[in-house]
């Protein structure tokens, strides 16, 4: 189980973005969580990924209480998460060819003898071709890229995925590819996911469950948040 309980969450003391939020996800559920734009969403998954230290409420994974954050989390809670982040370029170290960028996870746990094989499985179940592998970030689509950072999100086998907009930067055709990978990967491994967005057409037709920001949190988010509603940007289609 992720559980998230009474979360607050924010980057100046006294300021918080996230207010009292409590959230579950069961092992092999997947739960879409929608909000508008600025509320606070990735945040939160920030949070849930280890990545961000709450300033108050619990996270619990598998029924041991989080009490480090990212390099100060355990290293088996660390690699328990698998993440995608919205912007690929943000989160890849431009000077990473593909094949490298997708085995870091493999490398920083001492595991680089196993690079070669789970390079090969992933980048054929995320559609990467050998010429593609051998590129750095700036040589390839945005879409060619977040199909790597989902393969090294894969990489160490998760059992929980936390997607932060995984999606919104790409086509539609792209969108269905990297969600049917998300969902064979869920289904092969009982893998739980958060997945965070502002489509709701999308996250509903993805998602067992989805649920609003204002139904898991206490308050609206800091000034600035909240500037359109959700469910507004054009729908995508997703097989299945
Ligand atoms: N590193 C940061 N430092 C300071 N403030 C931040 C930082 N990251 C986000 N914020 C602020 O926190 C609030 C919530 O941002 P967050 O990115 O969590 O929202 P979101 O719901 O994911 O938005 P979007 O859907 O537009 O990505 C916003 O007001 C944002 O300006």
């Amino acid at each position: 189980m992720l559980e998230l309980a009474a979360v607050t969450a924010g980057y100046e003391r006294g300021r918080p973005v996230v207010r009292d939020a409590d959230l579950t996800v069961r092992p092999g559920e997947s739960v879409g969580l929608l909000g508008p734009s600025g509320c606070g969403k990735s945040t939160l998954a920030r949070v849930a990924a280890l990545l961000h230290r709450p300033d108050a409420g619990t996270v619990t994974l598998d029924g041991t209480r989080v009490r480090g954050w990212r390099h100060r989390a355990p290293r088996a809670q660390r690699t328990a998460i698998g993440v995608v982040f919205q912007q690929p370029r943000l989160s890849a170290d431009p000077r990473l060819r593909l094949r490298d960028l997708i085995a870091e996870p493999l490398r920083a746990n001492g595991r680089r003898d196993e690079a070669a094989s789970r390079v090969a499985e992933l980048s054929d179940t995320v559609g990467l071709g050998d010429d593609l592998l051998g590129r750095r970030p700036h040589e390839v689509s945005d879409g060619q890229l977040q199909r790597a950072c989902l393969a090294r999100a894969l990489v160490l086998k998760p059992r929980w995925l936390v997607c932060d907009e995984m999606t919104a930067m790409l086509d539609a055709s792209t969108t269905a590819a990297l969600v049917a990978v998300v969902e064979d990967y869920r289904s092969a491994h009982h893998a739980g996911l958060l997945t965070v967005g502002h489509d709701r057409v999308l996250l509903e037709r993805w998602c067992d469950r989805t649920v609003r920001w204002d139904e898991i949190t206490a308050g609206a988010a800091a000034a600035g948040g909240a500037a359109t509603p959700a469910g507004d940007a054009a729908p995508v289609v997703v097989p299945g």
